[in-house]
């Protein structure tokens, strides 16, 4: 195991953990099936990966130091664990759940389950992870039933759709002064459910609807993110950058003509360029090689089509996957070019708070394999109200862009996250 990332001098003790990874057969095929409740961990995606329960680690940042104490945590507990693998595959063995705040104020947190079940390329398994030094035995695996979320009403989050286009002509106004090149906006909208709300409900929804999505559950934070910000697994790393949007109208016909035309507008290449060029860049220190394809392809999802770009390269040092999420954080697709002006721009006139929509969710393990998404197409409980959820979305503007038609793919991207609570 080698970990480069750095420790930062007095940051808090980890744990010892005992873990243990053995194979299962009698995991469902729906992963989620198997949470307890609705505040279990989940990543899943195309019916594979991982979901977990319980909190045998937790630490819980903020701050523009968040990543290094972070890794710092993970590298200490990972060091002071005993670990038995039966598994090894990717995501067996001791494995952290993760979500981080866009911001440096926003809280983020890496959790370790007790127990994790996970599937991947046609093995299941369970692990059960203590801080004791005797391990409990693996749990029976029961499947549960998540109860509908009933009839959700919609309300205005911080800003009306109206005040939040005003915001987006003020952001091109700002563009074509020339004080920066893109920026994205996001804003909110409030869910507000006649019972407390089971998360694995909407969540079952979601990996259902958009397989080829992640699926994620991290602490109240839910979505189905298409957006991969970066994947190390044995010394290869990728990241899938999205940027250029069009909606889907549901005639299939019609959305291959979107999808040519998506592919050939100047102002969605642009705003896909700058994603692209910030992902490279940054990436690029840490690769011995890279391939940057010249051209993106479309990927079409159930209600949007996007621009997409996948970066690969082979691993020039020991930079976890958290490393690289880091360094990644936050790219052109949530931030804009150049990157300060943008997020000042952002806490200038978005008028909320992200928390952590549109920062990196995912997982890691002992070796800092592992993948990082951005928290998109999401939504977060509301800690003091069950019944309550914020969902988020944003988008990306150039110069070019239409502040009516900014908001029209808002609502778009809007679109997983309403249907999941059962709009
Ligand atoms: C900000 C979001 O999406 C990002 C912005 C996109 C765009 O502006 O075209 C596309 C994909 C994402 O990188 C979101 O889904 O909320």
């Amino acid at each position: 195991m080698s970990l480069s990332d750095p420790v930062r001098p007095g940051h808090r003790p980890a744990p010892s953990l005992v873990v243990r990874s053995r194979p299962a057969d009698d995991v469902s095929e729906a992963l989620m099936d198997h949470l307890p409740d609705g505040t279990g961990l989940a990543w899943v995606r195309r019916g594979e990966g991982h979901v977990g329960w319980g909190a045998a680690a937790k630490l819980e940042v903020a701050g523009s130091n968040r990543f290094a104490e972070a890794q710092a945590w993970w590298k200490d507990l990972v060091a002071g664990a005993v670990v038995r693998d039966e598994v090894g595959v990717p995501g067996s063995g001791l494995v952290c759940f993760g979500s981080f705040g866009f911001t440096d104020a926003d809280p983020s947190e890496l959790v370790v389950p007790e127990v994790i079940v996970g599937r991947r390329g046609g093995t299941a398994w369970v692990t059960t992870i203590s801080p004791a030094s005797a391990l409990p035995p693996p749990p029976e695996l029961t499947r549960y039933e998540p109860e509908p979320v009933g009839q959700v009403a919609f309300a205005d989050g911080s800003r009306s759709g109206t005040d939040w286009s005003g915001i987006v002509a003020d952001a091109v106004r700002r563009i074509t002064a020339g004080e920066l090149d893109k920026v994205v906006l996001a804003r909110d909208l409030i869910a507000l459910a006649p019972e407390p709300i089971d998360l694995r409900w909407p969540l079952r929804q979601l990996a259902a609807a958009y397989p080829n999505c992640w699926t994620f559950s991290v602490d109240g934070l839910i979505g189905a993110t298409p957006e991969l910000l970066v994947r190390r697994e044995k010394g290869l790393i990728t990241s899938r950058v999205l940027a250029g949007t069009i909606r889907r109208t549901g005639d299939d016909a019609h959305d291959l003509a979107l999808a040519a035309s998506l592919a050939r507008s100047s102002k969605d290449l642009e705003e896909h360029e700058f994603a692209v060029r910030s992902v490279a860049d940054a990436l690029e220190p840490h690769c011995k090689s890279m391939n940057v394809p010249e051209t993106p392809f479309v990927l079409h999802l159930p209600n949007v089509m996007h621009l997409a770009s996948d970066v690969a390269g082979v691993a020039a040092n020991g930079a976890s996957a958290l490393g690289l999420a880091a360094a990644l954080h936050p790219s052109a697709a949530v931030c804009g070019t150049p990157t300060d002006v943008a997020r000042d721009l952002i806490g200038e006139i978005e008028g909320m708070s992200r928390g952590r929509f549109s920062g990196p969710v995912g997982w890691m393990d002992a070796a800092g394999d592992g993948e990082w998404c951005i928290a998109l197409r999401c939504g977060q409980a509301d800690p003091a109200d069950p019944t309550r959820m914020r969902l988020f979305a944003g988008a990306g503007i150039v110069a070019g862009s239409d502040p009516e038609a900014e908001l029209a793919e808002t609502n778009a991207k809007l679109v997983p996250m309403r249907d999941a609570l059962g709009d």
